[in-house]
């Protein structure tokens, strides 16, 4: 089976014909300026991907949110697609970009079934003691606030790739994943299934991410809206566009960051550190939520091209026996894989290329079966 899988991101539209061996043999990506591409472009692209492939079987989609309903990959029919619109509200970066990946498909091929694929599904196995938020009892139960989690689908080939490369079975193993990229979330993977991760209600929490802030002090946030009179709406819009590392040092690059930091700029420096601190005390936490690591993955755009920061990252995790042999770490780049382990370190660190687009034709296949 052909599957065409059309995974829409914070900063792009990735879209790929993927072959059931996992070979990607046709691809483009659309730049989604704030997360929106032009009405339009993505049918047409659609349709020139499906042509140029011969036609394909399916269509996966990415979802990032797959609310309280949606825990297992769902043939796209009936109200499903309205069901998906409607939780918008809690990913407002990600959500409106997979319903016009949804809507341009059954726009330009009708007659090719579609299944929607949930970042939230593979953390629908956190313990309760990890995914709820100690608030009112009325917020949980009216609102259903708690920690639902993300970037699902590469955390499942992070953890699953990472086990292979290390020769050792994913049930037996400790895993922490570092999936990141535009945004960034970190997971804890014991036994296979997510036992915690840095994401919650909305894709705003957690790591420092290219716009979005991560953790922040809740209380922080009203006392914007109530005694420094900022509308509630400008500073929902500030934490996911204009914070990261674009709140602190005016670039949401990565690159340019490390670049501008290289450079002496102060702010960039800055950011980089705050980076590096944040990442190495929630990677901690993951670690905690296993109890102890065994193999830590780093994956996404700078996960996988950023050697100096997976170093400094891993340079305040010595405690837990993580340790990186500069060389090997330095070779880890441009979608090469492997192990980028100190020879003393006890436990591995290891290099993945995030596969998202395999994970989902995979379980496009198993949904249609
Ligand atoms: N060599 C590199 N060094 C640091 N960051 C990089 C490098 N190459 C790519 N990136 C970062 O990767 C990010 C994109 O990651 P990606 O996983 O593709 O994003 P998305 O979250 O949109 O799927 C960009 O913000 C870019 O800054
Ligand atoms: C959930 C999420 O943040 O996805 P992305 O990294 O594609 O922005
Ligand atoms: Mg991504």
């Amino acid at each position: 089976m052909r599957v065409l899988v059309v995974n829409a991101g914070s900063s792009s539209v990735k879209l790929r014909v993927v072959e059931p061996e996992g070979v990607v043999t046709h691809r483009t990506d659309l730049d989604a300026p704030r997360g929106r591409p032009a009405e339009g472009a993505l049918e047409d692209a659609v349709d020139r991907l499906a042509r140029a492939a011969g036609g394909v079987d399916a269509v996966g989609h990415r979802v990032v949110h797959g609310g309280a309903d949606f825990t297992a990959p769902v043939v796209v029919a009936g109200d499903v697609l309205a069901r998906i619109a409607r939780l918008t509200v809690l990913a407002p970066l990600h959500q409106p970009p997979a319903v016009a990946g949804l809507r341009a498909v059954a726009e330009a091929l009708p007659d090719v079934p579609s299944v929607a694929c949930f970042d939230t599904a593979f953390h629908a196995t956190m313990p309760a003691a990890a995914s709820t938020y100690a608030v009112p009892a009325t917020w949980r139960a009216e609102h259903g606030m708690r920690k639902y989690g993300f970037h699902g689908l590469a955390h499942a080939w992070g953890s699953t790739r990472a086990a292979e490369i290390v020769g050792r079975p994913l049930d037996e193993l400790r895993v922490v994943v570092a999936h990141l990229g535009s945004g960034a979330s970190a997971c804890a993977v014991r036994g296979g299934r997510s036992v915690d991760t840095t994401m919650g209600f909305t894709p705003t929490a957690g790591l420092v991410m290219a716009t979005r802030c991560g953790d922040l002090d809740p209380s922080a946030v009203a006392w914007l809206t109530l005694h420094a009179d900022v509308p509630t709406a400008e500073v929902d819009h500030a934490l996911d566009h204009a914070s990261g590392l674009v709140g602190l040092a005016g670039e949401a690059d990565m690159r340019r960051v490390l670049a501008a930091g290289e450079a002496g700029k102060p702010d960039a420096q800055l950011a980089v550190d705050v980076w590096v601190h944040r990442a190495r005390g929630q990677l901690a936490a993951m670690a905690a939520a296993c109890g102890g690591v065994d193999v830590l993955v780093f994956s996404g755009g700078v996960g996988e091209n950023a050697p100096v920061l997976r170093r400094r990252v891993v340079e305040g995790l010595g405690f837990l026996g993580l340790a990186v042999d500069p060389r090997a770490d330095a070779a880890a780049v441009d979608g090469a894989e492997g192990d980028v382990s100190a020879p003393g370190a006890t436990a591995r660190t290891v290099v993945v290329h995030a596969r998202e687009d395999l994970v989902i034709a995979r379980e496009v296949i198993d949904a249609l079966a």
